[in-house]
């Protein structure tokens, strides 16, 4: 599948999804503290939460540290508002990181990777002292179910590792592009996504992802987020905290 399919919204219709992801981020980019370290994520919650940011920026003037980000797509927007982004590598920890998700469970971990970022989505939010994330309510379950795990892979492991996942009954399927080609993560790898749900035990599949040769990085982000801000469509904001 791609990620525009993956991502459809179930249960309500885009626009519908879409003015919730607003409001979230709204309220998140109320949360950035001014002349603090700032974490941006990827997706199209946070592109909002951008447009929220940008308009706090030019209302009252942030004077951030710093800015890092996960995705080119969100660097480019942030540079169009005139935000200057810098590398990870040239910061120590951010304050806070404000990302999406496909699922959060009922303990605050979740299923990232629906755009591909995930790699560099898991490298600054455990570089970060505080991790929110923004979602509607379509994306909050029980247990982590309903949305296919993003495991990035290397090219040269992919068809061994599709093989023994789909031994071990994990439903592997590869990420595409709208042309069916392999989808290409920003390092050059593919993305295979399990299938399986729910999630087994999220733990020890996490481990075993962790500990399998080939596999680069995978979307289970577990004990790493502080706080989710939840857009119900009765127009309330939920804050969950950890
Ligand atoms: O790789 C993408 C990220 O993990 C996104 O944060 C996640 O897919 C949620 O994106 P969206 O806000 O578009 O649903």
């Amino acid at each position: 599948m791609t990620p525009d399919e993956l991502k459809a919204p179930k249960g309500m219709t885009k626009q519908q999804q879409d003015e919730l992801k607003q409001e979230a981020a709204k309220q998140a980019a109320a949360m950035v503290q001014p002349g603090s370290v700032l974490g941006v994520g990827t997706g199209s919650t946070v592109k909002f939460f951008i447009d929220a940011l940008a308009a706090r920026e030019q209302s009252e003037g942030l004077h951030l540290k710093a800015i890092v980000t996960t995705s080119s797509r969100s660097q480019k927007q942030l540079e169009g508002y005139g935000f200057t982004v810098s590398e990870l590598a040239d910061i120590g920890q951010a304050d806070l990181i404000v990302d999406g998700a496909d699922r959060v469970d009922a303990n605050l971990d979740g299923i990232k990777g629906g755009g591909g970022a995930l790699t560099l989505e898991k490298n600054v939010a455990v570089n970060c002292k505080k991790n929110v994330w923004i979602v509607d309510e379509s994306k909050v379950v029980t247990h982590l179910s309903g949305f296919p795990l993003p495991v990035e892979v290397l090219p040269i492991s992919a068809s061994h590792l599709f093989t023994k996942f789909e031994a071990a009954g994990l439903e592997p399927a590869y990420r595409t592009q709208a042309d069916g080609s392999k989808y290409i993560t920003h390092y050059g790898n593919y993305i295979i996504d399990l299938g399986v749900s729910p999630l087994p035990i999220p733990a020890g599949l996490a481990d075993y992802l962790d500990h399998t040769v080939g596999v680069v990085e995978h979307g289970l982000f577990l004990n790493l987020c502080d706080e989710v801000l939840i857009a119900h469509s009765d127009g309330t904001i939920e804050d969950r905290k950890r």
